[in-house]
């Protein structure tokens, strides 16, 4: 099998590091539309948060120095003099000897330090007896503890979960500027696939997975998708298709078709698409090795492997990755890997780095990954599957009760 350009899969992951980039201009959505997308700028707050000193709970606002020595034998005995209302300013100032009552998230008025809980006093009339001695600060945030004006809030590149949401809420931001979706194609090629709403294959035809599971993938990712459909192993009406839907996406994938074989055409028609071309055909991985990389005046172009199994591995290792990088997104994510422990030896070929598929199980000593074995042309070995294991192209195999990253199916 003759590949031109086999690289690695560190090659590949700093080829789509710096090769891509997002393509299209920022755009401003509403904060509740921004979900998982990535803020295309420093994010700085203007004020501080919260903006005021606060009770972290139900109490008095008191001066911690007035209780010291407080215990439940020889209580602090100090004197009520108001109380701070809900959402209100607190007006009173606090002075020595002297208590107001204050409800969770109210304002700590003037003078006091701290706020003793209501199960640690008893009022009578308006004599406070405090039976526990607090700290300066004890029970309150105070002013700019969550945020400082002129603060950087979020770097740029950042995907925005719903806590990055709440900080840009806590400060008075209703928009952000996000890199827009990126619209990824999906175009499947063969002769013998066939939509999967048929429901009466003849003999040699296989449903459509990958349209399926690339597609949903990319949604996952973030992106937006075009369905191109299939198209038969026939290099002209092959190569239409894909500049028809190349010009509608960001972002071009084509399944199937990638290898070295007399009627697959990816190679040549992603390089009919511009320059500079195919930057990679071939990559030192199991599964997946027909990997295609490419770039066609700017777009990322990919063709990914037709066995089902091995298109959703490679999408999860190098398509995922280039759609984050069209989002700009800078930081790297490692919220999909977790630690767990190899339940048995699997061996492997040096100079190749394979990806085992895993289920995980929690047992009484922790989590094991388990591994589905099973070729690359069965989908059912990802259903039973929750990630992926690395087994670096420098070793020979993983051992039973190794450590090892597994990457998540998210
Ligand atoms: N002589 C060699 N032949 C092959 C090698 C090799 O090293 N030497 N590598 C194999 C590997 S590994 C893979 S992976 C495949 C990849 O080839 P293609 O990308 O050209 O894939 P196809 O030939 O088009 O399809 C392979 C297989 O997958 C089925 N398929 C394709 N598309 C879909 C789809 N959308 N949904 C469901 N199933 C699909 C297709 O029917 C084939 O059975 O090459 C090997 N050959
Ligand atoms: O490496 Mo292929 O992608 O096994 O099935």
């Amino acid at each position: 099998m003759k590949f031109f350009n086999v690289k690695t899969v560190m090659e590949t992951l700093d080829l789509i590091a710096n090769e891509y980039q997002p393509i299209r201009q920022p755009i401003e959505v509403p904060l509740i539309e921004a979900l998982g997308m990535v803020n295309a700028f420093d994010i700085y707050s203007d004020e501080q948060v919260p903006h005021f000193s606060r009770s972290t709970v139900d109490g008095f606002a008191v001066r911690a120095m007035d209780t010291y020595g407080a215990s439940e034998s020889l209580p602090a005995f100090l004197s009520i003099t108001g109380k701070v209302d809900m959402g209100r300013a607190a007006t009173m100032k606090l002075r020595e000897g002297q208590a107001q009552a204050i409800p969770t998230g109210g304002m700590v008025p003037e003078g006091a330090d701290g706020v003793v809980m209501i199960e640690h006093v008893e009022e009578l009339g308006d004599l406070l007896n405090v039976y526990r001695q607090i700290a300066p600060g004890e029970n309150i945030i105070r002013a700019g503890d969550d945020v400082q004006s002129g603060e950087k809030v979020l770097a740029a590149g950042r995907k925005l979960r719903p806590q990055e949401l709440g900080v840009l809420a806590a400060i008075g931001k209703t928009t952000v500027w996000v890199y827009p979706r990126p619209i990824v194609g999906i175009l499947s090629t063969g002769d013998e696939i066939v939509p999967c709403e048929k429901q009466t294959l003849a003999a040699g035809e296989i449903r459509d997975i990958n349209s399926m599971t690339v597609g949903a993938a990319a949604m996952q990712a973030g992106a937006e998708v075009v369905y191109g459909g299939i198209v038969a192993d026939e290099l002209d009406s092959f190569a239409i298709r894909a500049k028809e839907l190349y010009d509608k996406v960001d972002f071009l994938i084509l399944s199937g078709g990638s290898s070295v074989g007399t009627r697959d055409y990816s190679v040549q028609v992603l390089e009919s698409l511009g320059s500079p071309g195919i930057l990679v055909h071939g990559v030192s991985i199991k599964p997946g090795k027909p990997t295609i990389l490419a770039k066609a005046n700017g777009k990322p172009v990919m063709g990914l492997p037709g066995h089902p199994a091995s298109a959703l591995i490679i999408f999860h290792l190098f398509a995922g990755p280039i759609i984050e990088k069209l989002q700009g997104r800078k930081h790297e994510s490692t919220d999909k890997r977790l630690t767990a422990k190899l339940s048995r030896n699997v061996p492997s070929a040096v100079g190749r780095t394979d990806y085992v598929r895993v289920g995980l199980e929690e047992r009484e000593d922790g989590l094991w990954a388990v591994p589905v074995f099973g070729k690359s042309g069965l989908i059912t070995t990802l259903v039973d599957s929750d990630g992926m294991v690395e087994i670096p192209a420098s070793k020979e195999g993983i051992l039973e009760g190794e450590f090892v990253k597994v990457h998540m199916f998210y």
